[in-house]
This record gives C-alpha cells, sequence and structure tokens, in this order.
C-alpha cells in the first residue's frame, strides 16, 4: 500500500542548478515523487531494480504517484528512471509467465489504470528517458506529451518479436505521435529503434548527453505552458485525446488478455523469451 511521505528537504535530485530549491518528496521504495516547490513540477522516478520492469507492485505505486500529483494540484510531471542505463524493460514477464490468476488480473486491471491516468492527465507530462525503453517502457514514455532521451539507448514496441501482440490501445498511444504507415511497419516489425533513428521520426523529440540536461529539457517544456490557462490547456489535450482513452474497453480487454496469455504456445514463448533473457 501506498503511503505518501510530505516532507521538507533540499533537492539533489537536479544537480547545483535546483538544489537550493525546497521540494516535497512523497515517495517508496519502487517510486520516487519529488515536487520541486520554484517551478511546482513532480520529478516521478522509477526505482526497481535491475530493470525497472514493470510487476503489480510497481505499477501500483506509479499509479498512487500519478493520484498525488494531481492531487495536488502540480505544475507538470516528469517521468524517469533511477537507473542508469534502463528506463524501464517493459511488463515484468514473470507477471505473464505461469501467472498467479488472480494476480495476472489485478495487474493488467492496474497497468490499464496507471495508462489511463498517465495518458489522460490533464497536467502538462514529459518523459526524461535516461535509458532503455523497450514495450511497456516504450508505452510509458508515449503516453507523455514530450521525450527527451540520452544517445545510443533503444525505444519501441517489440512485442512482436516476443510472439505476442501489442493491445491496441498501446497501438493508439503510438498513433498519437507518429504517422499511421510509421506505426503498422514498427509494430508489425517489432521494431526497436535507436535514440538516434527514434528523434528523426518524431518518436523522441530531444537528444541530450546527460539525465540532467534530459530533466532540465523536460522543465523547460512544462514551462512552456506557464502562462497557458490550466484547464483550457487540460481538456484540450483530454479532448483530443478522448477518442483513444474510449476506445479502451477495460473488460473486454482483460478478458483476451487473460485468455492469450494463457495459451500454452504463448506460455512457452514467454517462458523461451524469458530464458533468453537470463542467458544473455
Ligand atoms: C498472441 C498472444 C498475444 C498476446 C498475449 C500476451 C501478452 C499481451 C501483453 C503484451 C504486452 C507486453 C508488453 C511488455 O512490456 S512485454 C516485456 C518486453 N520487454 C522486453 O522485451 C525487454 C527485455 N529486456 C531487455 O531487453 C534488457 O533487459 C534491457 C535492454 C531492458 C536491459 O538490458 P541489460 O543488459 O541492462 O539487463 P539484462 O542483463 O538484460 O537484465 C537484467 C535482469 O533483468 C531481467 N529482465 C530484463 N527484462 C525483464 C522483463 N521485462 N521482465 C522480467 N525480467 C526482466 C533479466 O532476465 C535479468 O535477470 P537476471 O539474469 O539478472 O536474473
Amino acid at each position: 500500500m501506498f503511503l505518501p511521505r510530505i516532507v521538507k528537504r533540499m533537492s539533489p535530485l537536479l544537480g547545483s542548478r535546483m538544489s537550493l530549491n525546497a521540494c516535497r518528496f512523497a515517495s517508496t521504495d519502487l517510486v520516487r515523487t519529488e515536487v520541486d516547490d520554484k517551478t511546482g513540477i513532480a520529478v516521478v522516478t522509477m526505482n526497481r531494480k535491475p530493470v525497472n520492469s514493470l510487476n503489480l507492485e510497481l505499477l501500483r505505486e506509479l499509479s498512487s504517484a500519478l493520484d498525488a500529483v494531481e492531487k495536488n494540484k502540480s505544475r507538470g510531471m516528469i517521468l524517469a528512471s533511477s537507473l542508469d542505463t534502463v528506463f524501464s524493460a517493459g511488463l515484468d514477464i514473470t507477471e505473464m509467465y505461469k501467472p498467479d490468476q488472480a494476480r495476472l488480473k489485478d495487474f493488467w486491471t492496474t497497468l490499464q489504470e496507471v495508462w489511463l491516468k498517465l495518458f489522460g492527465s490533464g497536467f502538462p507530462t514529459a518523459a526524461a528517458i535516461n535509458g532503455h525503453a523497450p514495450a511497456g517502457g516504450c508505452l510509458l514514455a508515449m503516453s507523455c506529451e514530450y521525450r527527451v532521451m540520452r544517445p545510443n539507448l533503444t525505444i519501441g514496441l517489440n512485442e512482436t518479436q516476443l510472439g505476442i501482440v501489442a493491445p491496441s490501445w498501446f497501438m493508439s498511444t503510438m498513433e498519437n505521435i507518429l504517422p499511421r504507415r510509421e506505426v503498422e511497419l514498427a509494430l508489425t516489425l517489432g521494431k526497436m529503434f535507436s535514440t538516434e533513428k527514434a528523434h528523426e521520426i518524431g518518436l523522441v523529440d530531444e537528444i541530450v548527453d546527460t539525465k540532467e540536461e534530459a530533466l532540465a529539457k523536460c522543465t523547460e517544456f512544462i514551462q512552456l505552458f506557464a502562462r497557458v490557462p490550466r484547464e483550457a490547456r487540460a481538456l484540450t489535450k483530454q479532448s483530443f485525446r478522448r477518442e483513444a482513452l474510449q476506445k479502451l474497453d477495460r473488460d473486454q480487454d482483460l478478458q483476451m488478455f487473460i485468455y492469450l496469455v494463457n495459451q500454452p504456445q504463448v506460455q512457452k514463448g514467454l517462458g523461451l523469451y524469458f530464458e533468453s533473457l537470463k542467458k544473455k
């Protein structure tokens, strides 16, 4: 259970430029939320070693962090990772391989919830992609309004490479950024883009060398909205994203997921993939 701890502290996060700003922290082991008092922007940092794979607990805490950002009326939110080379490895395969059925249901429902809150948020969002972002990691980054990434990393929806199918709302999220043709190719190939290629096609907005620069660029993006009336901005964003949001029929999607994941050939594929990751 996520219990936000709100305390005043000096920010160690953004280096010397921001170190004098007092921050409010609402943190757990898996997700750290820090609101800069000067900018009013919350940085939500995923912290699940070794690769921020999204298990039920991490998803629950992300969901609570998004609620806290909304409730605190933050000016915006930056999603980041505490890890040096991985933003998020996507869904935790162990949640889907030989799953406990009740937990599997909870897991998928919580993932839906996180996406609905992040993609559908009224506040501005940006992703500081300071590491690889395959599959579910790419979904989180794409659900934000702006993406800043370090060089020589990879990002994409690689599901077909694993023998599984990205749910239609993963597809709609990519389609909110890239032209349809590009999305179809990326999805059918299960393409992982380099940072540089992702920037060239517009999947990523800026490339920077360090995490600190990524956070600074995300901050600049969010500050673009400083003079735009908050409600008007929020309703415009939500209206623009409504079609994608409304297309998700949560019950039907859950049933389809449970059915497909439990298919013997999908279980076999997930098992082989998981083994190959371990042997790497
Ligand atoms: C027809 C049927 C259709 C559908 C039904 C089924 C499903 C529907 C749902 C579909 C949606 C899926 C979305 C997903 O997100 S699936 C997950 C996809 N993720 C990946 O493919 C990423 C895999 N990981 C990597 O590529 C690398 O780990 C990464 C580049 C992120 C980092 O590399 P690095 O070299 O730094 O670390 P590794 O040595 O590879 O890994 C360290 C340990 O972490 C474990 N690991 C990695 N990724 C995962 C993961 N996603 N889940 C669980 N565990 C993971 C890895 O095994 C290593 O473990 P140890 O060996 O140290 O024990």
